[in-house]
C-alpha cells in the first residue's frame, strides 16, 4: 500500500501569537508544500520489521525495530485513527527517548521535534506496522512559514488515507480531496502533530494548511475569506535563527507577568484582523477603491507590526527589513512566530525540543500592482488610464526590484508568493 499527500506552507497576514490568546488572525495558504510518500509493505515484504522516516532533502534516516516501539509505548497496540489522540507526558518521555537513540546530528536538533510528531502520529492511527515515510518540502524550516503544520498535515493525510477511517476513490488519477468529514479528521490529528511542536498551538496553521484559501481563525473556528483583491506577497526570508515553541512560551509569560496590558495588546490585534478581512472582503466598487483598499490594509499590517514589538517577538534582522522597506514607502511586518528571544528551560533542553535551529525569519509587504506580473493583473482589473498612472509613479523607480535588490544586498533572501491555493490533497497515482 502506498499513498502520498500534500499540504501548504502559509503566511498569517494578521494575529499572530494573539491568535494563541485567543483573537482573531487571518492566514492563507502559499504555494510551497510538504509531501509526505508512505509505504506500509504487506504481506511477505515486511521493510525488515522497521518503522523509517527518510528526510529526503537532508538526506537523514531515521528507523526503528517495530519491538523497541512496541516496548517504549506498550499502550498503543490498538491504534484508534478516527479518534485524534493527545500525546500524555509520559509517551512525550517514551517518544524522546526513542528519538535521542538516533543521535541526530546536532546542527539539525531542531527536526527532533518533528521526528517525535511522526512516532505519535504514525503509532496512534497504525500501531506498531512496519512501513517508511518519504518525507520532502520546498519550504524553509522554522522560518515562520507553517513548515510544522505542513509536515504534520500532509503526514496526517498519508497516514488517515491507509485506513478505513476515510472513504477516498483508490481508482482516482492525480489528486485528490478529502470529503469534508474526512478532512476534519486530518485537521484534527494533524493538530495533535503541532502540539508536540509548537507546545500551545492555536490551531490556525494546521487548519490553514489543511483547508487552504484565506481563512479567519478565533479560538478554533474557521470562516473562509473570499478574497475581491488579488494579492501577491513578497516575502523576505531574514535567516535568522528561531524556534516557535519558545517564542510562544516568551509571549505567555510576559503575558502571565503583564496582563492587563497584554490583553489589551490581544485585543487591538483582534480588532486589526477584523478590519483587515473586512476590507479584503469587501467588493471593489471603483478604481480609486482598490488603491485605499491597499493603504488601509498596509496601516493595519504596519500597527500589527507595533503590536508584534509590544509582544517581544521582533528581531534586529527584522527591524532592518522594516526599515529597508520604509525607504521605498512600502510596510511589512513579521509573518508567523517572528524571532529572537529563545529561552531554554531543564526538561525540555533534555530532548532538544528548544534548541535554536534552522535560522530563518519571514517578513511580508503587498506587492500587488508593484511587480511586472502585479501590473498585468492590475492592468486586467482596473481603468487603463488610473492604471498608467499608478504605474508611472511606481514604474519611474520600479519599487519592487530595488526593494529586493537591497534586501538581498543585506543577505537575506525574497520571494514572491502566490497565496490562497488548494489544501492539503493526496494522491494513489504513482504515475503523477
Ligand atoms: N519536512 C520536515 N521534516 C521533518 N521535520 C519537520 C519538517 N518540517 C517541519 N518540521 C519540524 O517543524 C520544526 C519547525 O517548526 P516551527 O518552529 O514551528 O517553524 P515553522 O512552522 O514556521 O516552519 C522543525 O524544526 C521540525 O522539527
Ligand atoms: C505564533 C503562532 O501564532 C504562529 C506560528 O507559526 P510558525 O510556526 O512560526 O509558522 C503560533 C500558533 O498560532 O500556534
Ligand atoms: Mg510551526
Amino acid at each position: 500500500m502506498e499513498v502520498r499527500a500534500r499540504a501548504p506552507g502559509k503566511i498569517i497576514l494578521s494575529g499572530e501569537h494573539a491568535v494563541v490568546h485567543g483573537s482573531t488572525a487571518v492566514a492563507a495558504s502559499i504555494d510551497l508544500y510538504t509531501q509526505v510518500t508512505l509505504r506500509i509493505p504487506s504481506g511477505a515484504d515486511s521493510n525488515d520489521g522497521l518503522l523509517k522516516i527518510n528526510l529526503k532533502d537532508m538526506g537523514l534516516e531515521f528507523s526503528w525495530p517495530i519491538e523497541r516501539i512496541k516496548e517504549a509505548l506498550p499502550e498503543l497496540g490498538n491504534p484508534l485513527s478516527s479518534q485524534p489522540q493527545s500525546c500524555s507526558q509520559e509517551s512525550l518521555r517514551s517518544i524522546a527517548a526513542l528519538v535521542e537513540e538516533q543521535n541526530i546530528p546536532e546542527a539539525k536538533i531542531g527536526l527532533a521535534a518533528g521526528i517525535s510528531a511522526f512516532l505519535w502520529l504514525y503509532t496512534s492511527i497504525h500501531g506498531y506496522k512496519p512501513a517508511t515515510a518519504f518525507v520532502t518540502s520546498n519550504l524553509p524550516l522554522g522560518s515562520g512559514l507553517g513548515s510544522s503544520a505542513a509536515f504534520c498535515v500532509s503526514l496526517s493525510a498519508a497516514l488517515i488515507a491507509l485506513t478505513n477511517a476515510v472513504s477516498l476513490d483508490l481508482g482516482h488519477q492525480g489528486w485528490l480531496s478529502f470529503a469534508d468529514d474526512d478532512i476534519e479528521l486530518v485537521n484534527k490529528w494533524a493538530f495533535e502533530g503541532e502540539k508536540i511542536i509548537h507546545g500551545k498551538p492555536s490551531g490556525i496553521d494546521n487548519t490553514v494548511s489543511t483547508f487552504g484559501n484565506m481563512i479567519m481563525f478565533k479560538s478554533g473556528k474557521l470562516t473562509l475569506i473570499k478574497s475581491n483583491m488579488p494579492l501577491r506577497m513578497l516575502i523576505t526570508n531574514t535567516k535568522v535563527g528561531r524556534n516557535t515553541k519558545a517564542l510562544v512560551a516568551g509571549v505567555n509569560e510576559r503575558t502571565l507577568k503583564h496582563p492587563d496590558s497584554m490583553n489589551a495588546v490581544f485585543t487591538a490585534v483582534d480588532s486589526i484582523s477584523k478590519e483587515l478581512s473586512t476590507i479584503i472582503q469587501s467588493p471593489a466598487p471603483d478604481d480609486l477603491s482598490v488603491t485605499e483598499k491597499e493603504a488601509k490594509l498596509e496601516e493595519l499590517m504596519e500597527m500589527n507590526q507595533g503590536l508584534l514589538q509590544c509582544m517581544g517577538v521582533s528581531h534586529a534582522s527584522i527591524e532592518t527589513v522594516l526599515r529597508t522597506t520604509l525607504k521605498y514607502k512600502l510596510s511589512s511586518k513579521l509573518t508567523g512566530a517572528g524571532g529572537g528571544g529563545c529561552r531554554i528551560t531543564g526538561d525540555l533542553q533534555r530532548t532538544g525540543m528548544l534548541k535554536q535551529h534552522a535560522p530563518v525569519v519571514i517578513l511580508w509587504l503587498m506587492v500587488y500592482g508593484l511587480t511586472e506580473r502585479g501590473q498585468v493583473e492590475r492592468a486586467k482589473a482596473l481603468d487603463q488610464r488610473v492604471i498608467l498612472n499608478q504605474m508611472n509613479s511606481v514604474l519611474s523607480g520600479n519599487v519592487v526590484d530595488k526593494v529586493i535588490a537591497e534586501l538581498e544586498s543585506c543577505g537575506f533572501q525574497c520571494l514572491i508568493a502566490g497565496i490562497g491555493g488548494k489544501g492539503v490533497e493526496v494522491c494513489f497515482d504513482s504515475s503523477s
